[in-house]
């Protein structure tokens, strides 16, 4: 809470502007008096210098991939898992104060955004969508990134922020700790820079508190924990403290339990029973009064083991990080993965002949009523296609509603698809919702990732299909609807099918007909393709040329990342370029450097190894960052490489140079 409170001294209580000013003169070598602005503020925005940042530049985001973030949210199952009840809690609150609630990995990796889907687009055009990362090191000062590096709560407001970009922001972010303390995940809230959210930081805490108690018991269940409070009546509450032992040794805790024994994360590890509490230990199952070594008085019960120690594995579950792996680096991902929520606005369209026809071949199914299922790797425009197919439709003046099922939570979903009725759940809005299913009532229901859907919700939409009316949670009676349906994967949905993880008689209820889009490495002709899309993006118009080499390089690169790619790179190619220049293949980040060889027209499957290895060096400097408090120095010894070395690969652009 301190950091949040001195950070209302900052921006909350001076404008954005003489924040900015103040920030500009910070960074230009002028001193700040003390308390200008907050401690954790002005400790991040000296980091960010250290590593090179330019404020006014754009901050160099890698997005990961579709499938990239896919893996990412399955190794961070638990925690998402653990987080869902709070994330669907928060969503209203974020939904009435017109914003988002964000919950990514231990990295700052946003894996799900929930809540205003206005503030969502505008969030999305500053990559604050799943799949992008919001470490200091690459989206300079912010609140997930920072509450990382600060290992506390803490709020950044507009201006704040080290990009200037990022001023249209003011979020609220707490790190979610394991039971030994370790980061696994952080929560925020993010608002409009304009709205004054003043209850975020409660709401942040509250729900943070309830996720890690949820990790806490999910992972001690080898061991005696004890449940304590001053406040008899808080037992059994997340407000309990908790402490786990093995044998005599302290092995995991909670905030709250470090509070009352008055000790922080190093006595996790390291204490034994006695050198927390003067009172002799309990027996399992018992309740009574407890005294801390201090001389506090608590009280609590002790619960022996909900399974044998003796069973279990050589590595206890409480001191297992919950998600260690680190998180995997897209090979030259250049715009915005598949994520929750709307996406930024698509320049319009290309079409070439194979899809035009595709397009109206799949119009008049619309037209008739007949859902259509669109398939292809991720990038390939899927989500484009659907709303071209919409809008040339007899139902173009009609919604258009789009959710991505792979995106949010199970129980988000269910909500979201089918509205609820006031009070069907803890956090349900007072008015209830309609759901998305009545929103497209009349029009089109986009169901994107339909192969991500959820069992037990597949057989709730095969019921609306078929009956033609929803029920919304809570609601005694049924609900007609109208909508043409459209669904798209990346995945094989009959290959699903067989191996039974979809439904087959859903499977045959939405794809009596299907769209193939084909990969960009199979385009017949990507140097004609180049041409348009830097033609369309404005390219000429800012008198900026494609050198011949540099055309021929873009044309023969296979493009794992498909039409997102592509276009994500010549976008950016073009905003990092002067009018009136010429760009050669130098402007390219290496992975897209090494692709295949120039003019080569056979195009074996991508990603060379060359190019993960880029990657893998590239996050294991930021590992070693993270792991020395973003210090430069220290991490550049570390890793044996000269400081320069590691300030270079860091603040790399996509494509470009700083
Ligand atoms: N026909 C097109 N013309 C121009 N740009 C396109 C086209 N199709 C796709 N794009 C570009 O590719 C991006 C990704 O497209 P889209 O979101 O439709 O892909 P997708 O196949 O749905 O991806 P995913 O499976 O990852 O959700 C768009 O935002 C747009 O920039």
């Amino acid at each position: 809470m301190a950091a949040r409170s001195s950070g209302l001294s900052g921006a909350a209580a001076r404008g954005g502007g003489e924040i900015l000013g103040l920030r500009r003169r910070f960074l230009a070598g002028e001193g700040l008096a003390d308390g200008v602005v907050a401690a954790p503020i002005r400790r991040s925005w000296e980091r960010c210098a250290a590593l090179g940042l330019d404020m006014a530049r754009l901050p160099a985001i890698e997005p990961l991939s579709g499938g990239a973030l896919r893996e990412s949210r399955e190794r961070n199952e638990r925690l998402r898992r653990a987080a869902r009840a709070e994330l669907l809690a928060l969503h209203h609150d974020a939904r009435a104060s017109g914003g988002i609630v964000i919950l990514t990995d231990a990295e700052g990796l946003v894996l799900d955004t929930a809540g205003s889907p206005d503030f969502a687009e505008k969030a999305a055009r500053v990559a604050l969508r799943p799949g992008v990362a919001w470490r200091e090191a690459a989206t300079g000062t912010n609140a997930i990134g920072t509450a990382i590096a600060e290992r506390r709560e803490i709020s950044v407001v507009g201006a704040e922020h080290f990009f200037e970009m990022h001023r249209v922001l003011t979020c609220t972010a707490m790190p979610i700790l394991d039971a030994r303390g370790e980061t696994v995940g952080v929560l925020d809230l993010s608002n409009p820079a304009a709205v004054r959210e003043t209850h975020a930081a409660g709401l942040v805490r509250r729900a943070v508190e309830a996720i890690e108690h949820r990790l806490f018991d999910a992972s001690a269940a080898d061991w005696e924990v004890v449940r304590f409070h001053v406040d008899p009546e808080q037992i059994g509450s997340v407000r309990e403290g908790l402490l786990a032992f093995a044998g005599d040794r302290l092995v995991g805790a909670n905030r709250s339990g470090l509070a009352l024994i008055e000790r922080d994360w190093e006595a996790v590890g390291h204490l034994g029973w006695s050198d927390v509490f003067a009172t002799t230990r309990r027996r399992s199952g018992d309740d009574g009064q407890l005294r801390t070594t201090a001389g506090r008085m608590l009280v609590g019960r002790a619960e022996a083991p909900r399974r044998s120690p003796m069973r279990g594995e050589a590595v206890p579950s409480i001191l297992r990080s919950a998600e260690a792996e680190p998180t995997k680096v897209a090979p030259a991902a250049s715009e915005p993965p598949a994520g929750s929520g709307p996406r930024a606005a698509a320049p319009d369209p290309i079409w070439d002949d194979t899809r035009r026809s595709a397009l109206k071949r799949a119009v008049r199914l619309v037209d008739a009523d007949v859902p259509v299922l669109i398939q292809g790797e991720t990038g390939v425009g899927k989500e484009v296609f659907a709303r071209a197919l919409h809008d040339a439709s007899r139902l173009a003046s009609k919604p258009f509603v789009a959710i991505n099922c792979a995106a949010l939570p199970e129980g988000l979903i269910e909500a979201e698809l089918f509205g609820y009725e006031e009070g069907a759940f803890t956090g349900a809005r007072k008015a209830g919702s309609k759901g998305l299913m009545r929103a497209a009532d009349g029009g089109v229901l986009f169901l994107d990732e339909i192969g991500d859907m959820p069992a037990g919700l597949q057989a709730r939409l095969l019921r609306a299909l078929q009956e033609r009316e929803v029920t919304p949670l809570g609601a005694a009676r049924p609900v007609p609807v109208a909508f043409s349906l459209i669904c798209a994967t990346h995945r094989g949905l009959a290959d699903l099918v067989e191996a039974r993880a979809f439904r087959q008689d859903l499977y045959f209820r939405i794809a009596p007909y299907t769209v193939e889009l084909e990969p960009l490495r199979r385009h017949p002709d990507r140097g004609a393709l180049v041409d348009e899309i830097w033609a369309r993006i404005g390219g000429p118009a800012a008198k900026v040329t494609l050198g011949a080499e540099l055309r021929r390089h873009l044309a023969a690169y296979d493009w794992p990342g498909n039409w997102r790619q592509l276009v994500g790179t010549l976008r950016t190619l073009l905003v990092l370029a002067e009018p009136g220049e010429t760009l050669d293949t130098s402007v390219l980040p290496p992975d897209l450097r090494r692709g295949p060889a120039l003019g080569d027209a056979s195009f074996g499957p991508a990603p060379a190894a060359a190019g993960d290895l880029d990657a893998i060096t590239v996050a294991a400097m930021r590992a070693a960052l993270a792991d020395c408090g973003g210090n430069v120095s220290r991490a550049a010894t570390r890793l044996g490489v000269h400081r320069s070395t590691l300030y270079r690969r860091l603040t790399m652009r996509p494509v470009g140079s700083a």
